[in-house]
């Protein structure tokens, strides 16, 4: 029996680079996407936001002297792309997945309608969420939060490259130390920056647990499913 009968998955588009420079890395896709079959095979229902810093983001390298909602429009628009690769990593796998997208972009994606996205969860369908919440100044983690508020999951999952939160970036401060739980109000107050404080904000309104574990550590998603300590629960 799984632990949560639906969740809402955010991957980090950034580590769907695996070890390459850019773009999507073929076995750690597969990767993600044999664990994700995994557990719906556990009977749990599966959405899923994409990011998109694999490719592009609105806030980087890249973007610089632009104008910032027109560079978020193209970050949107790589979370299309990794949707689409992912969903079709899922049917090579077996798995049944719908793209939904927040901008309309009909000839390519279906757009984001919530009770047909509730239609497919109930028929043991992976959604996955694409474009983000659909507007610019946002990131794909908010877009976890409001679109697992959204569909009633009990939990947002959010696979990244460092296996939970700490008192301080690890990647910057190797001293760093790693919480197990910690409450949503002591994260926004300490400013961790593992999500960005309007996600936060929104699960902690919404009494949405996030549990952030690493994309990099197989069997972790299951793990976290069965309700195993793994990674960092952020509560309310
Ligand atoms: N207090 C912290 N605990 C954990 N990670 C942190 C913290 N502060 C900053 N980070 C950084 O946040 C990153 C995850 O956030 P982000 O770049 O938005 O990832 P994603 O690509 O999954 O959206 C980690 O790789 C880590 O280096
Ligand atoms: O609701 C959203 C979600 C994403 N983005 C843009 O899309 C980029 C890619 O998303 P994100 O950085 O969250 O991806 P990840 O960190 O998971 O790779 C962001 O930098 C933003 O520019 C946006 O404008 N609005």
């Amino acid at each position: 029996m799984p632990a949560y009968r639906r969740i809402l998955l955010k991957l980090s588009g950034e580590a769907l680079m695996g070890d390459d420079a850019y773009g999507i890395n073929r076995a750690t896709i597969a990767r993600m996407v044999a664990e994700v079959h995994a557990v719906t095979k556990l009977g749990c229902e599966v959405a899923v936001v994409i990011g998109g810093g694999n490719i592009f983001r609105g806030v980087a390298g890249g973007s610089v002297g632009m104008d910032r909602a027109t560079a978020d429009y193209m970050g949107m628009l790589a979370t299309v792309m990794n949707s689409l690769a992912l969903a079709d990593a899922m049917r090579q796998d077996g798995l049944t997945a719908r793209v939904m997208s927040a901008i309309a972009i009909d000839q390519v994606v279906e757009p984001y309608v919530r009770p047909k996205a509730l239609q497919y969860l109930e028929e043991g369908k992976v959604v996955v969420f694409a474009a983000g919440t659909g507007n610019p100044f946002f990131t794909t983690d908010t877009a976890a939060a409001l679109r697992g508020a959204e569909i009633g999951a009990e939990v947002v999952l959010k696979a990244t490259k460092v296996d939970g939160v700490y008192t301080a970036d690890p990647a910057k401060d190797p001293s760093a130390t790693r919480y197990s739980t910690i409450s949503f109000d002591e994260a926004i107050a300490r400013n961790l920056q593992v999500m960005d404080a309007t996600a936060f904000a929104l699960c902690r309104d919404q009494k949405l647990p996030i549990r952030v574990f690493s994309i990099l550590k197989t069997g972790a998603l299951m793990r976290v499913v069965q309700g195993e300590d793994e990674g960092t629960l952020v509560h309310v």
